[in-house]
């Protein structure tokens, strides 16, 4: 017997809106990708490529382009949002008149809303409360989905249905789709890796050790966990793809925007120009902003978010905020396992 295919709607036209939205075309789903650009739109339809945010790859023949809000969202059966947490709010109020009750809305934004401290999926139950909720998060660079890379993902959400949903419209051979309930954890992981992968970046331009890669890699995980336990995440969520895996993938990586950021940051340049060049969305910055604000308040001990405060905000010195962060006395290892006293 065969299940119909869901109609889905893909909300921004960046890296990540566009692989996902031609995921779901390729997979047989009637699919529309909503961009607020009508120009790039008129572009896309005509050429099937997106030459400003993924230049070099051929789109799915049945893919369709919008600028019309009501006309992308008002039939589709699953709303992707792959908006910049900036904007994000503004963009689901925006759709907000044209959603149906039973649709499914699956956040895909990595990322912290500035000055309230909520995730995406808040906003979304916030903005539309009867909706079905979940989280797409993992390691998942743009790039290399788009050259048919394999790669894994997970969708969180307590809904079942969505979760199969969500597989049934993204899963392919180069493609997986794992689950999760912890919605919270799964996103908080997303949005913190981000920090991470400006801290490895600026390591690399200082071309430092595998060793030293590797501590601050593990260092940040025990950081992350510790303050996503503080805020009600379960910690073994960390272990999955949407944690460890997107941590992994992202403070390796030159493809990431936010290693991109802190490399070049690591290499004396003045965090102003270095948006400005970047012409893309990198969450990180925000996120440590938001983050550091939030540690401080909780009482988290988070060093290597204060530590990049003090080099991005407050202009110290690379050199003696690492000295300072070795020099600081001794930790447990996995505080699970021996808590610090
Ligand atoms: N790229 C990746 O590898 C991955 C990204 N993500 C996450 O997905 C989210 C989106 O990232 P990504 O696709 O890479 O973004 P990009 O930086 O590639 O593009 C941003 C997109 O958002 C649009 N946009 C910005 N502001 C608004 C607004 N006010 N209204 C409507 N559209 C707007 C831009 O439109 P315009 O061109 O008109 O400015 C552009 O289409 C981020 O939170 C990111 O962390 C998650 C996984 C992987
Ligand atoms: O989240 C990502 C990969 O999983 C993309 O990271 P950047 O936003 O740093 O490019």
């Amino acid at each position: 017997m065969s299940v119909s295919k869901p109609r889905v709607a893909v909300l921004g036209g960046g890296s990540f809106g566009t692989v996902i939205a031609n995921l779901a075309a390729s997979n047989g789903c009637h699919t529309t990708q909503w961009l607020r650009d009508a120009e790039l739109v008129a572009e896309m339809q005509a050429t099937h490529q997106n030459t400003r945010y993924l230049k070099g790859f051929d789109l799915h023949p049945t893919l369709a382009f919008s600028s019309d809000l009501a006309q992308s969202v008002g039939q589709a059966d699953l709303v992707f949002v792959a908006i910049p947490s900036k904007a994000f709010r503004q963009v689901v109020q925006n759709a907000k008149p044209y959603l149906q009750t039973k649709q499914m809305l699956v956040s895909m934004t990595k990322g912290i809303e500035a000055g309230t401290f909520s995730l995406m999926s808040q906003i979304l139950r916030e903005e539309v409360p009867n909706a079905r909720l979940g989280v797409l998060s993992g390691p998942n660079l743009a790039k290399e989905i788009a050259a048919k890379m394999p790669a894994g993902t997970v969708i969180a959400s307590l809904d079942p249905d969505l979760r199969a949903t969500v597989h049934q419209a993204l899963a392919c051979p180069y493609f997986r789709v794992f689950a999760n309930t912890d919605i919270y954890g799964v996103e908080l992981s997303g949005a913190l890796k981000n920090i991470y992968a400006i801290a490895t970046g600026m390591a690399q331009a200082n071309k430092v050790g595998e060793n030293t890669r590797s501590m601050l890699l593990t260092r940040a995980l025990a950081e992350m966990s510790r303050f996503a336990v503080q805020l009600g995440a379960n910690p073994l969520t960390f272990l999955g793809l949407a944690g460890v895996g997107d941590l992994f993938a992202t403070c390796s990586s030159p493809l990431s925007r936010n290693y991109q950021v802190g490399f070049a940051l690591g290499s004396g340049k003045k965090l102003a120009d270095i948006i400005a060049d970047l012409e893309q969305t990198a969450e990180g910055i925000n996120t440590i902003q938001q983050v550091k604000q939030q540690a401080d308040k909780l009482g988290v001990y988070m060093p290597i978010v204060s530590g990049l405060y003090d080099i991005i905000f407050n202009e110290q010195p690379i050199i003696d905020v690492a000295a300072k962060m070795m020099n600081s006395g001794q930790r447990s290892d996995v505080e699970f396992v021996l808590p610090n006293r």
